[in-house]
């Protein structure tokens, strides 16, 4: 079975609009919890765009009431971030090779170029008790999968973003699928855990958990924010955990 991280940067994006407090991050949160969400994902990035770094003290404050479940926090290891992470040792750290300029995540790791940044980074995140993924393309293939596993890193996530961009192309989404099953199988041979995010939707997740079996951990949060909106939060983390079971 997959588990389901909320991600809630779209929550937060949607409360900035305003200098006001609503839609309240961390009652969303808990709300998801309530309705059976395995932990809440947040990708705190330098411009405050959506998540604050305030947003992230009081959602670790939040995962406190519920033990058992997770909390992610995404991003550049910068020193601002890793202090942030220091601070709030959150359960899991996703390492993103994210500009800050850039609109959102659109890529993986280069696992060699970047292979001294990410070994002291992660012995730094152990230190402090974090299991530690890494962004990784959906087809760096055996290759990239070694590279990853000579960082010390925990697990990958793999980046279906190419994946959920496919929604109308069924031919290319089985390319996709094949190249993310590839590097799903050669990661769980690394002995590297796999979990897996971006645009991942009701509509594409059934075939991409069928076509890449054994992924840990799901982080969905666009798509499940733009699906609460119909029906709600609750029902909407229902129907992702019923396609993840
Ligand atoms: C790493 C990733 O793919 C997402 O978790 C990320 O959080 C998306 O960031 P935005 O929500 O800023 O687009
Ligand atoms: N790591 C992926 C994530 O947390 C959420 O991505 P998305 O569902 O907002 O595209």
């Amino acid at each position: 079975m997959t588990l389901l991280s909320v991600n809630l940067n779209a929550v937060a994006q949607l409360r900035n609009r305003r200098d006001l407090p609503w839609p309240s991050v961390t009652g969303i949160a808990r709300l998801v919890l309530a309705a059976g969400a395995a932990g809440i994902t947040v990708h705190p990035r330098p411009d405050e765009r959506h998540i604050r770094r305030t947003d992230v003290f009081d959602l670790a404050e939040v995962l406190r009431d519920y033990p058992g479940r997770e909390f992610n926090v995404e991003g550049y290891p910068s020193e601002d971030f890793l202090a942030l992470v220091a601070e709030v040792h959150p359960h899991q750290v996703t390492l993103v090779p994210d500009d800050p300029s850039q609109a959102t995540s659109d890529h993986g790791w280069d696992f060699v170029a970047h292979a001294e940044l990410l070994r002291g980074v992660i012995g730094r995140l152990h230190g402090h008790g974090a299991r530690v993924s890494l962004f990784t393309d959906p087809d760096v293939g055996e290759a990239g999968v070694a590279a990853a596993k000579a960082t010390g890193a925990d697990r990958i996530e793999l980046f279906t973003g190419p994946y959920g961009a496919c929604f109308s192309d069924p031919a290319r989404a089985e390319r996709e699928l094949g190249s993310l099953a590839a590097t799903a199988a050669a990661a769980a041979a690394a002995g590297l855990g796999v979990n897996a995010g971006h645009d991942l939707t009701l509509a594409n997740l059934s075939a991409f958990q069928a076509a890449v079996p054994g992924v840990a951990e799901a982080s969905i949060g666009h798509a499940l924010t733009a699906d609460a909106l119909i029906m709600g939060f609750a029902e909407a983390v229902r129907r992702y955990i019923a396609v993840l079971s």
